[in-house]
This record gives C-alpha cells, sequence and structure tokens, in this order.
C-alpha cells in the first residue's frame, strides 16, 4: 500500500494545475475580446479542474508540514494579478496567483505567467508555472543571482506621493515600473531586480500570499516597509495597509529597509 501524499503537497499539486487552466481561460477571454459573467451553476465544464500536477505531487513533504489538518489552511487567490497592465496590452505582466498559508504563515504558492513565450524546437509554447514550497525549493524556472547594482522594481499604475517618497530614498541605480505584485517577484527570484518596493497601502493579501511563498521559498523575504510579516488568516482584513519590501535574501532586505526613511515608516505605522 502507496503511503498517501499529505494535504500541503496535494493542495500544491492541484494549484499548480489550476493555474495552468485559469491562465488558458485568461488567453481565451482576451483573444475573444469579451469578458462574460459566468452565472453560479453555469461553469463550463472545462472550467473544473480534477488533474493535479505529477512532479508536484511526487515532491517529498518537509516533516514541518506533514502534519497539517485543512483548518489550518486558507487559500489566497488572485485570477489575475496585473489587471491595469492586462487592459493594457502588457500581457507579460499579467499573472495568476495562487497561495497557501498554514497557521497564517504563507508556505506553498504558484505564480502562473499566461503570456511567457517559450520556442522549444520551432514550437511555440505559452504560459509557464512557477511553484514554491517551504524547505523543499522553487520549481518552473531558472532562479538567478541579483544584479550588481540596485535596481528596484515597483508599481507602474498605483503610485503617489508616499510611494515615491520610499523611491527616492533608495537612491537606486534604475526604477523598473511594472505591473502585478507576481510579476515583480518574479524580476526578483530571475536577477532583473534586487528590491521591489511599494510604500503605501493598496495591495491586498491575494497580492502577496504566493509571490511571498514563492520568494521565501527561494530564500528571500517579504514584509511591509516596518519589516513586519503580514499574516495570512482567514480573519485579517484584507489590505495591506503598510506597504511592501521585498527582496531576494535577508541583507538585501536589511538593507533596503534601513533605507526606508524613518518619518515614512511612522507615517506608515499610524495609519
Ligand atoms: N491604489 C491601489 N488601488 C487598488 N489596488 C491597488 C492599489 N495599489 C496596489 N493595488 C493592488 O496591488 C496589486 C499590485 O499593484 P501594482 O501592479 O500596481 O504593483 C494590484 O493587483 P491587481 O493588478 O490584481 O489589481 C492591486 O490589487
Ligand atoms: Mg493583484
Amino acid at each position: 500500500m502507496s503511503t498517501p501524499v499529505p494535504l500541503i503537497v496535494k493542495l500544491l499539486a492541484s494549484s499548480v494545475s489550476v493555474a495552468n487552466r485559469a491562465g488558458k481561460i485568461v488567453r481565451d477571454v482576451m483573444s475573444k475580446g469579451e469578458l462574460g459573467i459566468v452565472e453560479k451553476g453555469d461553469v463550463p465544464s472545462d472550467w473544473i479542474v480534477i488533474d493535479t500536477d505529477k512532479d508536484v505531487l511526487s515532491l517529498e513533504c518537509p516533516s514541518s508540514l506533514q502534519g497539517v489538518k485543512e483548518e489550518d489552511i486558507v487559500v489566497w487567490v488572485d485570477p489575475l494579478d496585473g489587471t491595469s497592465e492586462y487592459t493594457q496590452g502588457f500581457l507579460e505582466h499579467v499573472t495568476v496567483l495562487i497561495g497557501i498559508s498554514v497557521n497564517e504563515k504563507p508556505v506553498a504558492g504558484v505564480i502562473h505567467q499566461p503570456y511567457y513565450k517559450t520556442i522549444n524546437g520551432g514550437e511555440k509554447k505559452m504560459g509557464r508555472t512557477i511553484w514554491g514550497l517551504q524547505g523543499v525549493g522553487v520549481g518552473g524556472f531558472t532562479p538567478a543571482p541579483p544584479p550588481d547594482s540596485l535596481i528596484i522594481t515597483t508599481t507602474r499604475s498605483h503610485s503617489n506621493a508616499l510611494a515615491e517618497k520610499g523611491l527616492q530614498a533608495m537612491n537606486a541605480s534604475q526604477v523598473l515600473r511594472v505591473g502585478g505584485a507576481g510579476y515583480k517577484v518574479l524580476q526578483l527570484l530571475e536577477g532583473i531586480a534586487s528590491v521591489y518596493l511599494f510604500a503605501t497601502s493598496g495591495c491586498k493579501k491575494w497580492d502577496t500570499c504566493a509571490p511571498e511563498a514563492v520568494l521565501s521559498a527561494a530564500g528571500g523575504k517579504l514584509t511591509d516597509i516596518l519589516g513586519n510579516y503580514y499574516k495570512y488568516g482567514a480573519s485579517e482584513q484584507r489590505l495591506n495597509k503598510t506597504g511592501v519590501l521585498a527582496a531576494v535574501n535577508n541583507d538585501l532586505h536589511s538593507y533596503a529597509l534601513s533605507k526606508i526613511p524613518e518619518e515614512l515608516k511612522e507615517l506608515q505605522s499610524k495609519k
């Protein structure tokens, strides 16, 4: 008799399949040029996903996650992160996010890019799926070390005076303005940017849960601009009031945190 697959691994494997299908639906909707409303009970049968990703299903579950029970888990889903960019045709920025938290902490997650193109032997493939699992690592792509100079990635469509103040204080060699929390964390993981900074409120739990899970599985860190972790329990407020600060390793995170002006931290903590 084979041993049962631990719940977290099963959930992550299903999330990979769900994200792949969701990505296909996003592409189909875009190519038809219409956003329909699906009534409850009228979901097309090909939207129902029953398969699970075989590679993820065979991952070894770390001992710390083996005994996790259903009531300890909250899943945060953003079916279309980078919405403004989606409507404006910046399709590479769009992601499907599924974040799995256990006892308020993101431990596993999926970032799917529906419009990522690969050409293999002349054959074009659309979409790629990146996953992370605490204590195991990440898959679906090849991580790269951070750039040599300080490159910040930040919002393209939701900036304000506070966000700009934070950016100025970084004195970065370059600021990249792109859409979506998922895409910005991928830029960190692929060595395109060093730090993700959004020094104001606006992001929600469903924007940061999967990116935080994937980033931390790769050794990175995502917090608010005070350096505190967000909690992902079901009763937590949806809004990440005190901004986002993320980096691919602890040193870069501490460095960026030290550069955020106290005045800005105080303003955020009083909110
Ligand atoms: N001022 C604002 N108003 C509404 N949503 C905001 C916001 N600032 C940030 N967000 C949220 O943060 C996510 C990432 O923002 P950005 O792409 O600007 O970095 C967005 O996800 P969506 O694109 O899924 O709506 C959006 O939910
Ligand atoms: Mg979003």
